[in-house]
């Protein structure tokens, strides 16, 4: 089952069960995020980004998102505050979205809302040694979300990102990305629901603390349309499949309490 995907009924998350029966948990990820649901956690301290630019090294196509990494041998880019008791350290970040012709591909939805994408800070926990041993830890990963609309105007930070996915269309191929803060990324508020669940792919590990942001980031349909040219396939592939709709839907939230920080 190394060969999962999002074809429907092929290998799509339907299938993931089959190969990761834990994609049948109690804390699997994504869900609906009803905010008059959710419950107001004065505890919740603020979200601390503590970011340097200079830990940005290389832009991967996987195969299934494109991944941002970092160098995470150190406390240079760490995440802490909000409902996390530890430090949290910065290890990539990718996006989940639909196509052109279905536009919507966030995976968290709130108050009903399917948006065009979602981004994901994905790090681990300093007191475990790597994010191959925080992985099977329930405190393992803090994976801030970040919903996505598509608007008139360009997200300026997005431009560096947009402008080298050319450089890496197919599956396999990668490209040096140096000296860029993902706070350039982030929407003006901070405020954020967290709650306990999984990494949305395989596989599938309920290791994550989620912490949504409550404020969407607008990025253009130009900035939107060069994820689109991306390749689920690699170079030369028989089939070539374009890389679109790469998103799990939502999972039973299972009894499962959704806090937000703000009023
Ligand atoms: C395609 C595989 N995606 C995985 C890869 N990693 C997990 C496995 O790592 C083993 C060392 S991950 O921790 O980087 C991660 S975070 C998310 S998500 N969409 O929930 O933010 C998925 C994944
Ligand atoms: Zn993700």
């Amino acid at each position: 089952h190394h060969n999962w995907g999002y074809e429907t009924g092929v290998n799509g998350p339907e299938t993931w069960h089959k190969g990761y029966p834990i994609a049948l948990g109690s804390k699997q990820s994504p869900v609906e995020i009803q905010s008059k649901d959710t419950e107001y956690d004065s505890s919740l301290k603020p979200l601390e980004f503590h970011y340097d630019p200079s830990t940005a090294k290389r832009i991967v196509n996987n195969g299934h998102s494109f991944n941002v990494e970092f160098n995470d041998s150190s406390d240079k880019s760490v995440l802490c505050g909000g409902p996390l008791a530890e430090k949290y350290r910065l290890a990539q970040f990718h996006f989940h979205w639909g196509s052109q012709k279905q536009p919507n591909g966030s995976e968290h939805t709130l108050n009903g809302k399917q948006f065009a994408a979602e981004l994901h800070l994905v790090h681990w926990n300093t007191k475990y040694e790597s994010m191959q041993n925080a992985v099977n830890k329930c405190d393992g990963l803090a994976v801030v979300g970040v919903l996505i609309e598509v608007g008139s105007h360009p997200m300026p930070g997005l431009e560096k990102i947009t402008n080298i996915l050319d450089k890496i269309q197919t599956k396999g191929k990668e490209a040096t990305f140096n000296d860029f803060n993902p706070q350039d990324l982030l929407p003006n508020s901070l405020e954020f629901y967290t709650y306990p669940g999984s990494l949305t792919t395989p596989p599938l590990s309920e290791c994550v603390t989620w912490i949504v942001l409550n404020k969407p980031i607008t990025v253009s349909h130009e900035q939107m349309s060069k994820f689109y040219n991306l390749y689920f396939t690699s170079e030369g592939e028989a089939s070539a499949k374009h890389m679109v709709n790469n998103w799990r839907p939502v999972q039973n939230l299972s009894g499962r309490k959704i806090r937000r920080s703000f009023r």
